[in-house]
């Protein structure tokens, strides 16, 4: 089953093109690492996906788990509850940082649950389990009680992706969840989205700015240039010589300083769909 479909979905901000045209389609267990250079769509794409940004009036649509969630650059109606099987985590800003960690991961039943009882933080016994068992999935049992403010960048990216756990969604949309991240929290954050992935068979599309991380830890790359799908293939197959092929000078944000430039490989035969489609 299709997790995602995008069809001819475009966006500006102004005079600036941040989507043109995408189209895309995401398999049910896929993991697909989001890349590009600075400015070139992978939020704005994130943020299309799980309908808090509209494209196009009149153009471009988004299913997903086969039902629209925008449709010509309106949201549907059952979008609202849709949202509820997509979590998101970002970059930033993900927790409350004066609740508890556990608090926050409690968060995540806000959408399955009575508004009143969110309000007033009443969960069952049931519900408090399921956090600390999200808690203790992602390796971070010790924090609970923890204010969430006092969490390590690493930390609070590993208790967001919990909470996404409790909430119980089919799909995790991380926006640059390691950007701000030493490499070995960077490494501990993409193990456990990898995981969650494989084990849960949660749908996962990470945005990511090194290349190095998505070939390490997501099978298919989607590469975007001002807002273009310049690269949907294997993420083995996107060498170093292409992303200086595709982003010029800005490939040096995307290529770690210790990985070489690698040598043009000769070209093969390849599935349609893993064809890289340079524009
Ligand atoms: N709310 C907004 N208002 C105006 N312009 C915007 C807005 N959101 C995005 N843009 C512009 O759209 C383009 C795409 O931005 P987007 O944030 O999606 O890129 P990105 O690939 O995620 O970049 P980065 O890696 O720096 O986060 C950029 O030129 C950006 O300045």
């Amino acid at each position: 089953m299709t997790a995602i479909s995008i069809r001819n979905l475009s966006k500006n901000f102004g005079n600036k093109r941040a989507l043109d045209n995408v189209s895309l389609d995401i398999e049910r267990g896929e993991m697909v690492a989001l890349i590009g250079a600075s400015g070139s769509g992978k939020s704005t794409l994130i943020r299309h996906i799980c309908g808090l940004e509209l494209g196009h009036s009149g153009q471009g649509k988004v299913d997903v788990l086969g039902s629209a969630i925008q449709d010509s650059g309106r949201l549907t109606a059952r979008a609202r509850q849709m949202r509820r099987n997509i979590g998101v985590v970002f970059q930033q800003f993900n927790l409350v940082g004066r609740l508890s960690v556990l608090s926050n991961v409690l968060l995540g039943n806000l959408g399955r649950i009575p508004s009143w009882r969110g309000t007033l933080g009443l969960f069952t016994a049931e519900e408090k389990r399921a956090a600390r068992d999200a808690l203790a999935r992602v390796g971070i049992p010790e924090v609970a009680w923890q204010r969430a403010s006092t969490l390590s960048g690493g930390q609070q990216q590993r208790a967001a992706i919990a909470r996404t756990l409790v909430q119980r969604s089919d799909i995790l949309l991380a926006d640059e969840p390691i950007a701000s991240l030493d490499p070995s929290s960077a490494r501990r954050v993409m193990e456990i989205l990898a995981a969650v992935n494989r084990d849960e068979q949660i749908t996962c599309v990470v945005s990511l700015h090194q290349v190095e991380y998505a070939r390490r830890y997501c099978p298919r790359t989607v590469a975007l240039r001002n807002g273009r799908i310049v690269y949907d293939g294997p993420s083995s197959e996107l060498t170093n010589q292409m992303l200086v092929e595709l982003y010029g000078a800005n490939s040096e944000e995307l290529i770690l300083p210790e990985a070489p430039v690698q040598p043009v490989k000769p070209k093969r035969v390849v599935e349609p769909r893993h064809v890289p489609a340079f524009a």
